[in-house]
């Protein structure tokens, strides 16, 4: 049963002399609690994808459907990640975790106490007082996870959230986010250019093409891999298997402009 469902969409960019169609009837779904990654070359439109799962951009063709149902995107508690932390540099750690909910007039009594039980998980309990600057890099986007997922969102939208970390950092963020987002059964969207990071962490992966961003294939994560860690994932030698068919796919799209394919649904 799909649960986020993209139904023929397209979207334009106007300025005063041209219009680019970004991107061009778009058509998948999204069961919940699935983590689905996007791949493709620089430009075909991955990041206006996301803004537009979010609301933030309406499609100008297509749908946008929750359990087949057309609704306001506005409605839904959306989470989103980005590269950068975006964590307000003049409050503590705790106090940018519990701003989502105080702007949104949600606080509980057991507000703080949820807040600090997630940082406990990430490994911040010890940080809530502190300020983002004296945290590392990879502290920063344990904290901005948190502050995410404090409110709840019913989807995920990570954009290259892990690109401005170092490959330790990287890899061991991978692997909390990949068990919390289980933990908290969460549906999730990752953009990414990094074939391992969305081979390791994601049940699907699709391939998109550019000029206009459109599916080129949609490839199915192996159960074996999909069961390990992020980490142990990269180590099987179906990870490999899919790396290479995915590397050779990436390949061509920065060749060719292809129209989507009739029959775009391959399995691995
Ligand atoms: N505000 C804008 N106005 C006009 N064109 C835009 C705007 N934002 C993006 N575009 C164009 O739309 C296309 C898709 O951009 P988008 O940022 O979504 O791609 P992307 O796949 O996320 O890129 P990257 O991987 O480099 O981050 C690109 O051709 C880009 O130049």
């Amino acid at each position: 049963m799909s649960y986020l469902t993209l139904d023929g969409v397209s979207h334009y960019y106007f300025s005063k002399k041209q219009y680019t169609e970004s991107l061009h009837n778009i058509s998948f779904s999204v069961k919940r609690n699935e983590f689905v990654a996007l791949l493709g070359p620089s430009g075909c439109g991955k990041s206006t994808l996301l803004s537009m799962i979010s609301g933030m951009l309406q499609p100008a063709e297509g749908e946008i459907l929750i359990n087949n149902e057309k609704i306001e995107i506005s409605d839904l508690e959306i989470g989103y990640m980005l590269q950068q932390d975006y964590l307000f540099p003049w409050k503590t750690i705790i106090d940018n975790v519990l701003l989502g909910p105080q702007i949104r007039k949600r606080q509980t009594s057991d507000l703080k106490q949820r807040a600090i039980a997630l940082l406990e998980e990430v490994g911040l309990e010890n940080v809530a007082d502190k300020y983002p600057s004296e945290l590392s890099g990879g502290m920063r986007q344990r904290a901005a996870l948190i502050r995410t997922l404090i409110t709840e969102p019913e989807i995920l939208l990570l954009d290259e959230p892990f690109s401005a970390l170092d490959f330790q950092t990287k890899l061991k963020l991978e692997v909390l986010v990949s068990d919390l987002l289980k933990a908290y059964q969460k549906t999730a969207i990752l953009v990414t250019h990094d074939i391992g990071e969305a081979i390791s962490m994601s049940d699907r992966i699709i391939l998109m093409s550019s000029n206009p961003g459109a599916i080129a294939k949609i490839y199915d994560v192996p159960v074996e891999l999909r069961d390990e860690s992020p980490f142990l994932a990269r180590k099987h030698p179906k990870y490999g298997r899919l790396f290479d068919k995915i590397w050779a796919d990436l390949d061509q799209q920065k060749h060719t402009v292809k129209p989507i394919e009739e029959n775009a649904y391959e399995r691995s």
